[in-house]
């Protein structure tokens, strides 16, 4: 009997694989996920079930989404759609019940209107004359008979309204008639268009849940204090009560159309208008005024505007005060000379430092506080004020660039378009060898477009794949060390990782890694089993192996989707383009392509002709030439962009890579880069991040470590204790993993990472820092370049010879009593070059130092190929013939190692000394 899989049927009614795994299982089939199979006559029974299922979603999703009609919608569209169409229903509901409780507060305040006397202006009267400036002004006008100040006293109210809250003026035009508001040129007619979508009925009472929301806005405005200097323009509002217009109130308003006209001509059509007012609203340096009020105007002609701009308005009325609250303070604080400025925290000895009083003074004060703190412990801005105010000091917030970027990523998130699928990104992993070469080659001949444009042509650390079967973008680093080393610096951007595993040979140790780096980064894993054209191929072995690492093919009731590969023959390639974009549709990969661009560094580099330049990987928005941009400490124009295929393009979105030209410097892989509204503020962003990197590097952030962990967990910071494990034979690893894990508590939870033999490498660094973890090593070391790496990254890496001392020193950490009393110190490597056998004294080695130096006092480790063979003392270090103290990096000597006489060249003498450490407090 054939059997369909579900995901086949799926595609047949339109719908997600996930949604109608979800819907079967409620049915009571025996499915499990996409990829079971169910024999042809349950198939029929569920086409059955399932379009008359479809057939209702559509209608239901049809009458529902009547606002936003689209155009030959596939039915999987429209389900989603219903959900969407669902919440908007409630969020409508809300609000309308939000809008009842406006609505009342508004009509306590227009009896209060009507009894402060007729010869105010009703709102009504406001909107009937149609010109922008009336519109622009109806607002304020309703607050006014509050006021029995002239006119002229209430000006500067209203002058503050306007620019504050332009994108409001348009509410008030929602309430002329229709045929009047026509005039009013691009801002009404598209909000026309959101309040004409519901029914007729409906419209009636959309009216009356804007209307009094807005009017309920303004009332709160008009308690807050206007400065003085606002009073300037009291012109302006005059002819808002349609009477001939003042000298100075026409002036603003055509500026700020033209404005309005001139800045979208500007764009060239690049951004739709949604973005635009965005674009606008962060213009807020802006010198021109009226530029500012066009921009609110724009604002609001958006049909999805309407939700968003409260929060927006709201935000932009706090950050006016706060303006004019600072300064106000600038005035009163110049007077202040003891100030402290801290971009986000400060450590313990440096705020002492910068207070000139001593650390322990800090901490009693905190102690005061119940906080225990050590010298390196950051404090965050609120704590260090609290202290430095005990001593007469005040602590200013600095770098308020990155704030206000903050504040306009937040802003972008609310206010963009719609959020669309996007294309996964994938990044290929594997043992050597295994073919991920060969499948990303096969998959790139399936790029219709390379396929006519001559292939790729340039290698730019990521491509975007337009296959038939669907678009890919890869990110080809080399190996998991970079798509680790990238998460470190909070870069996420592999969506999938292909993990590619040859059939004749299984799993591997760089497989097993590639697994580790994969979960620690929480990223879906789809399995290529390649070279299944082999003889000697097995993939029922892989599937097997793969188990154990808790990758379970779903034919066996496991979520991980396995395609049987062949690189070479292009067997099972389509296949598993269509699996990744399966398991891209479980993900709901979505980006919202108008806003303004931001993703992420992939590679950068100082080309000799064109200066730095970076690959990057789009991940909101679309990138345009001419965007001023910030990637990591560096700003920038974008001057080109261009494809992998070498070609110049005029926009990049969601999941697209390109090469950007126009960088001021060469930023890190793995840095954010984000569109900015102007050049002076990605300008300002950029040096304060190099500000704060400086500070950083010197706070040096606190990782875990056995030494810090009770502290952490005290904090709960800390909730498990990851640990990567290196042992020089199997057995340890396995009676270590199991023993560790078992010293769980309820508090805190050991876990191991990753765990292999041979050496540390730079690999579990990278892994390390990047998941919080420590080292463990049995018997191995790491090579110096290593053990530099773990320092610079703050990474643990404790060496025990016995099981049995780690796990004390584990289960110490975790109670908080691990005082150690002696702390090794490695004070120099030799590399062995020769051997001599002398009488008498055994092996001597000749060696060369390569780091540090040896002392003649010290003990030493032999190291052979990263494995420790030996721990002991120094017997004798001689140059030429002179027995002598210590020798320094860069000159040869000869070592004799105490009972020890099987030192072999190419080993490393590790030379050690303990200091003695004080006991923390
Ligand atoms: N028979 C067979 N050979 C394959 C297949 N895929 C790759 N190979 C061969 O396996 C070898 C290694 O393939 P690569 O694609 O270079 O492997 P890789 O994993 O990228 O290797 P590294 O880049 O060294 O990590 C090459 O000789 C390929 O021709 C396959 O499906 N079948």
């Amino acid at each position: 009997m054939s059997k369909v899989r579900v995901y086949d049927l799926a595609k047949e009614f339109g719908l997600k694989s996930k949604e109608l795994v979800d819907r079967l299982v409620a049915m009571g089939y025996p499915v499990k996920s996409h990829s079971s199979s169910v024999d042809s006559d349950m198939a029929a029974d569920i086409r059955n079930k399932i379009k008359g299922l479809v057939a209702a979603g559509v209608a239901e999703g049809r009458i529902e989404m009547r606002k936003e009609p689209e155009p030959a919608a596939k039915s999987r569209v429209v389900v989603r759609r219903r959900s969407r169409a669902e919440k908007e229903e409630a969020a409508r509901k809300q609000e309308e019940a939000e809008a009842q409780a406006f609505e009342e507060e508004v009509q306590a305040l227009e009896a209060r209107l009507q009894k402060a006397g007729a010869d105010e202006p009703s709102i009504a009267e406001d909107v009937t004359a149609p010109e922008p400036s009336d519109l622009q002004d109806s607002e304020p006008g309703i607050v006014e008979p509050d006021d029995d100040t002239p006119a002229g006293e209430q000006e500067p109210a209203i002058v503050v309204e306007k620019s504050e809250e332009p994108a409001e003026e348009p509410v008030v035009a929602e309430k002329t008639d229709e045929a009047e508001v026509a005039g009013t040129a691009d801002a009404v007619p598209q909000e026309t268009e959101v309040e004409s979508s519901p029914p007729a009925e409906e419209t009636a009472v959309a009216d009356v849940v804007e209307r009094p929301k807005r009017l309920a806005r303004v009332v709160g405005r008009v308690v807050i204090p206007v400065p003085e200097k606002r009073t300037k323009p009291t012109t302006k509002p005059q002819p808002r009560s349609a009477q001939p217009p003042v000298a100075g109130a026409p002036v603003e308003v055509p500026v700020a159309a033209d404005d309005a006209r001139g800045d979208k001509g500007k764009k060239k059509g690049k951004r739709m208008v949604a973005i635009q007012p965005e674009d606008d609203e962060q213009g807020k340096k802006s010198p021109v005024k009226g530029q500012k009020k066009a921009r609110g105007r724009l604002d609001f002609t958006t049909d999805s505007d309407v939700e968003f701009m409260r929060p927006r308005k709201g935000r932009k009325k706090r950050d006016a005060i706060k303006k004019d609250q600072q300064m106000q303070q600038v005035a009163d604080t110049k007077a202040i000379k003891k100030r402290i400025k801290v971009v986000s925290t400060i450590s313990v000895g440096d705020l002492a430092r910068r207070m000139g009083i001593k650390a322990s003074e800090v901490i009693s004060a905190l102690m005061r506080l119940g906080v225990l703190a050590t010298l390196n412990q950051a404090l965050d801005v609120d704590t260090a004020a609290l202290i430095a105010a005990d001593f007469g000091y005040e602590v200013e917030q600095a770098m308020t660039e990155e704030l206000e970027l903050e504040a306009l990523q937040e802003q972008e998130s609310e206010m963009g378009g719609e959020a669309l699928p996007r294309p996964p990104v994938v990044t290929v992993m594997g043992h050597v060898d295994h073919g991920k070469t060969s499948i990303l080659d096969a998959i790139r001949k399936t790029d219709v477009v390379a396929g006519e444009a001559g292939g790729i042509t340039q290698h730019i650390g990521a491509y975007h794949v337009q296959s038939p079967s669907g678009d890919l973008t890869f990110v080809d680093t080399p190996g998991h060390a970079a798509f680790t080393e990238m998460r470190s610096r909070g870069a996420k951007v592999t969506d999938i990782v292909v993990l590619v595993v040859a059939a004749d040979d299984g799993v591997m140790d760089q497989t097993k890694e590639a697994i580790a780096h994969s979960k620690a980064a929480d990223v879906p894993i789809v399995v290529a089993v390649n070279k299944i054209d082999k003889d000697s191929a097995d993939p029922e072995r892989v599937k097997r192996e793969l188990s154990d690492f808790g990758l379970i093919p779903e034919e066996w009731g496991g979520t991980t989707i396995f395609c049987e590969t062949s690189a070479k023959k292009g067997i099972g390639i389509e296949d598993l383009i269509e699996s990744i974009q399966l398991q891209a549709e479980i993900l709901e990969l979505r980006a919202d392509a108008l806003r303004r661009a931001k993703g992420t560094v992939i590679e950068a580099q100082l080309h000799k002709g064109r200066g730095p330049v970076a690959t990057v990987l789009v991940q909101e928005g679309t990138l345009h030439p001419g965007d001023n941009f910030v990637a990591g400490n560096y700003s920038g124009k974008v001057r080109t962009l261009t494809n992998e295929r070498g070609e110049q393009v005029q926009a990049a979105g969601p999941s697209i890579p390109v090469e950007v030209q126009g960088l001021s410097g060469v930023p890190q892989a793995g840095d954010e880069f984000v569109v900015l509204t102007d050049e002076k503020m990605a300008k300002s962003v950029a040096s304060a991040r190099q500000l704060k990197a400086r500070e950083t590097e010197l706070a040096s952030a606190s990782k875990v470590s056995l030494e810090n962990l009770f502290e952490k967990i005290a904090e709960q910071d800390v909730k498990e204790l990851r640990v990567i494990l290196r042992a020089d034979v199997q057995g340890t690893l396995q009676a270590f993993g199991q023993a560790a894990e078992n010293l769980s508590t309820k508090a805190i939870r050991v876990r191991s990472l990753h765990e292999g033999t041979g050496t540390i490498t730079e690999n579990d660094i990278h892994l390390a820092a990047a998941s919080d973890a420590i080292i463990i090593g049995f018997n191995v070391r790491p090579a110096v370049k290593v053990k530099e790496l773990a320092e610079r990254e703050g990474v643990d890496v404790r060496s025990y010879d016995v099981i049995y001392h780690a796990l004390e020193d584990i289960e110490k950490a975790m109670k908080g009593m691990l005082e150690p009393v002696y702390q090794e110190r490695v004070i120099g490597t030799a590399d062995v070059r020769e051997t001599f056998q002398v009488p008498k004294v055994g092996t001597v080695a000749g060696c060369a130092v390569i780091a540090g130096k040896i002392e003649r006092n010290a003990r030493v480790r032999v190291l052979r190929e990263g494995v420790v063979v030996y721990t002991g003392k120094i017997g004798s270090l001689r140059r030429f013939k002179d027995d002598v103290k210590e020798v320094l990096t860069g000159f040869e000597c000869g070592i004799g190692v105490e009972h020890f006489n099987d030192i072999k060249v190419g080993d490393n003498l590790e030379a050690y000394v303990m200091d003695e450490v004080e006991a923390t407090l």
